[in-house]
């Protein structure tokens, strides 16, 4: 028997965007590219059921439906461009992560003392992808991760995602790097008029 998806979509529609079909197998890595404003960001909400939407979102074969709000949303699991920090170290953000997540993302084990004011918006958001595959997701949704990030830290980054891919991770990575895109291995998705399809289906 062949498995089910780890993530599928079909006929996803929020408020400004569709995304009509996607399936990605456990490991598995999609890449969204689209303009400013075309509704990126919204679609990855709505697959993370953070804003409303319609249409049917898959977890290793089991309906959203079938799944609390709050257990669905730790198991597909956003990552925002800008990261929120409410407390006033970052330990008291990350009680879970593992210190080797740290090491690889550059980060000492003393970081978890540091004051979140210090925090650059690069070590924000690289702590911010610490704190999210510390949760343990299925599915990993990453909207422009390395988009104000050095090479180095992109390749951090990308790092540690794959080797999250390699234990079964499914992502969703927003980017506008076709070449990025090709590192990751991943499949190619253009948003184009409020809808997600295939790049190759665009050329
Ligand atoms: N809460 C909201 N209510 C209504 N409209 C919104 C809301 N949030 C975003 N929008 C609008 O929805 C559209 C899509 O926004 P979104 O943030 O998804 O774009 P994006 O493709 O991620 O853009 P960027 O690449 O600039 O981050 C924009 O026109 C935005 O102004």
């Amino acid at each position: 028997m062949t498995a089910a998806p780890r993530l599928s979509i079909r006929g996803l529609r929020c408020a400004v965007a569709r995304w009509p079909a996607l399936d990605l197998a456990a490991g598995a890595c999609a890449a969204l590219a689209g303009p400013s404003g075309s509704g990126k960001s919204r679609l990855l909400r709505a697959i993370a059921d953070l804003d409303p939407s319609e249409g049917e979102l898959r977890l290793d074969g089991e309906a959203r439906s079938a799944f609390a709000a709050h257990r669905w949303r730790r198991l597909v699991v956003y990552l925002p461009a800008d990261s929120a920090w409410w407390a006033e170290r970052v330990g008291d953000h990350l009680p879970a992560v593992e210190p080797q997540t740290l090491a690889a993302l550059g980060f000492a084990e003393d970081v978890v003392g540091w004051s979140v004011q210090r925090l650059s918006s690069g070590e924000r958001s690289r702590l911010a992808l610490a704190r999210a595959v510390a949760l343990g997701p299925k599915a990993l949704l990453l909207d422009e991760p390395t988009a104000n990030l050095d090479a180095a830290t992109t390749a951090a980054v990308e790092g540690v995602v794959e080797e999250r891919r390699a234990a079964g991770l499914a992502a969703v990575w927003v980017t506008h790097d076709p070449a990025q895109a090709e590192r990751l291995g991943a499949q190619r998705y253009a948003l184009r008029d409020g809808v997600a399809e295939a790049a190759e289906a665009l050329a």
